[in-house]
């Protein structure tokens, strides 16, 4: 039988044009310190329908953090140390597909990782562990995060794999059009890597939902993808993104059981070094990513 497990606390990481939520009880702007250094920026705590709620805003309120310097380690570790259960994240991408629209939001399920200028795991020299990413998103969490979307009456498809680019360029034709043929990409974006695979090595469920602004470069008809069209999309997208996470505390309710995909024990077996190797400094850094296993 599957016994209650804690409190659910979702945590949302507002990506571009998604820099507060409202409609929060007791909401409030919390500092929270890391091992891994400061968050993007404070995160604004509250409840809504009774279940406590987190929000981040990916790249700080302003937009001051680049996809390549959001302090992507301390992001994740901030939410887990304050108790998140559920992390979503809401972000603008483009389009690889025709029928992904501006407006469109995709519940995403697999990722392409194509960035390189990030530290991507919690783990390393004092601390070996592997997890697995096969299925980098929760199930669950994407449940409930189409079923929002639909009730808020947003046009959602479900399933799609995101391509994450380094940025912050966008790509060229050529890339674009390797991304969608070759390789079977849905949705390109820069940040939800190593985003995804923080949150899985934290043992918490990740669902990313994809706004779309744009078409990339690839489309015949909508040439270059350009920074004003996606601005003028975001606006819309942005109410729609808030709408959806209204929706979501009713569907996952404030008793948090186990997750039926694993999501939370994900560091089970997953660590290599043997305890007498381990190295006191590491694993003082990780009391809350992997306190439960240490
Ligand atoms: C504003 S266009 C490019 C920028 O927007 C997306 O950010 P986020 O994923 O945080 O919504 C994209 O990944 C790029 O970072
Ligand atoms: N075409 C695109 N490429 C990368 N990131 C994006 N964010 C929004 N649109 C994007």
């Amino acid at each position: 039988m599957t016994q209650p497990q804690t409190d659910t606390m979702i945590a949302v990481i507002g990506g571009s044009g998604i820099y507060e939520i409202d409609g929060l009880e007791d909401a409030t702007w919390q500092t929270v310190e890391t091992p891994w250094g400061a968050p993007s920026d404070q995160i604004l705590t509250g409840t809504l329908d009774g279940v406590k709620m987190a929000f981040l805003p990916r790249h700080g309120r302003g937009h001051v953090h680049s996809p390549s310097t959001v302090p992507y380690r301390a992001n994740i570790d901030a939410l887990k140390r304050i108790g998140a259960t559920d992390v979503i994240s809401v972000s603008a991408c483009g389009s690889f597909r025709e029928e992904l629209a501006p407006g469109h939001f995709v519940i995403v399920d697999q990722f392409i990782d194509r960035t390189f200028a990030r530290e991507k795991s919690f783990f390393g020299t004092g601390c070996v562990a592997h997890v697995s990413v096969a299925h980098p998103t929760c199930p669950r969490l994407s449940d409930a995060c189409e079923t929002a979307a639909k009730g808020a009456g947003i046009t959602v498809h479900r399933g799609g794999t995101y391509l994450a680019m380094e940025g912050p360029q966008f790509s060229s034709i050529a890339e674009s059009k390797m991304y969608r043929v070759a390789w079977g990409c849905d949705v390109i974006g820069m940040t939800n890597m190593p985003e995804a695979k923080l949150a899985r090595e934290a043992e918490l469920c990740y669902a990313s939902v994809a706004m779309i602004t744009d078409y990339d470069s690839w489309h015949p008809e909508h040439g270059a993808v350009d920074i004003n069209d996606i601005i003028a999309t975001l606006g819309a997208n942005s109410d729609n993104g808030r709408a959806l996470v209204k929706a979501l505390p009713a569907l996952l309710g404030a008793e948090r059981t186990a997750c039926p995909h694993g999501c939370n024990r994900a560091l089970e077996f997953a660590i290599m070094t043997a305890p007498d190797k381990r190295d006191p400094a590491v694993l003082a850094k990780l009391d809350a990513v992997a306190g439960r296993v240490l």
